[in-house]
């Protein structure tokens, strides 16, 4: 479990990315936090594993605040996967996904054999392992950031827009891989996306911020698609614009519900009665 505790963070220049923010992000489930951009999303997410240190307020993982572990061995401990990947340009991708351990003491050729069987888990043939992240496009570059992500065995996995910079295409795979992965692997997952459609297929806690991570509803997604807590929050999720509407459509294998995008959105299940 992972809280925030009252936690403020203004930056040097007087930008209050954070005001005042306290959340709890359950064990094994996937939080989304997703807002506008400069919401402060990056900022919450960098201050779990201390890349960024809160002016003030208190961050706690399983009960621990964060300030009292050594950055380097907090953030080697934490799974982080950023929009571009965050990979290495000058290490093949094998060395990429391996670095951390062998960091953290794991023998190289150990790391190695590990990093081949995460690029199995994030469904990448093992033939790319010789190859530089220029050589691969971008959702195989994201699967690997992934891999990286997860080589350290972490409890906690922290995704920064993971998918931001791929076509439409590509990331509704890589968000389909998201969910094996995390019905597999059961961790703690942090998910920062400004797409709400992602956040609702993504997270079992969908966080919808505005701006200094002001929160302007936190549940799942049904409670937030069924009950939005205010006009900001209805017109973010698009109920205004209609989009989300659904209707009952009959289809040969029964009554599916689709959205006014004519998408799928779940399957009716009839009663006797
Ligand atoms: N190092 C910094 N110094 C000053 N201001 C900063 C710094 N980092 C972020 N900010 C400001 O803090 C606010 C929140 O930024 P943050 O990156 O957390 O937002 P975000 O919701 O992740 O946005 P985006 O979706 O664009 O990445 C913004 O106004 C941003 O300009």
């Amino acid at each position: 479990m992972i809280e925030f505790r009252s936690v403020t963070k203004r930056f040097p220049d007087g930008t209050v990315a954070v005001d005042d923010f306290s959340l709890v992000i359950p064990a094994r489930k996937t939080t989304v936090l997703v807002g506008s951009s400069g919401s402060g999303k990056t900022t919450l997410l960098r201050m779990i594993n201390r890349m960024v240190d809160p002016t003030s307020g208190e961050i706690l993982i399983d009960d621990e605040s964060v300030h009292d572990r050594d950055p380097v061995k907090l953030r080697r401990s934490i799974g982080y996967v950023m929009q571009n990947g965050g990979l290495l340009p000058h290490l093949t991708v094998i060395d990429n996904v391996a670095t951390v351990p062998v960091l953290t003491g794991v023998p190289r050729q150990r790391a190695r054999e590990q990093a081949l069987e995460l690029l199995d888990t994030v469904g990448l043939d093992r033939s790319l392992a010789k190859r530089y992240p220029s050589q691969l496009s971008g959702g195989q570059q994201q699967r690997v950031g992934v891999a990286r992500g997860l080589a350290a065995d972490p409890n906690i996995l922290l995704m920064d827009e993971p998918f931001g910079a791929v076509d439409p295409i590509v990331r509704a795979e890589l968000q389909q891989e998201t969910i094996r992965l995390q019905q597999e692997l059961d961790k703690t997952v942090v998910f920062v996306t400004h797409d709400i459609d992602e956040a609702f297929l993504l997270g079992d806690q969908v966080v919808i911020l505005e701006k200094g991570a002001q929160i302007a509803q936190i549940g799942s997604p049904s409670e937030i698609t069924e009950a939005p807590a205010s006009e900001f929050v209805a017109s973010f999720i698009g109920t205004e614009r209609g989009t989300r509407a659904l209707h009952a459509k009959r289809t040969g294998a029964g009554t599916v519900l689709v959205d006014a995008a004519g998408r799928t959105q779940g399957v009716l299940v009839e009663g006797d009665a």
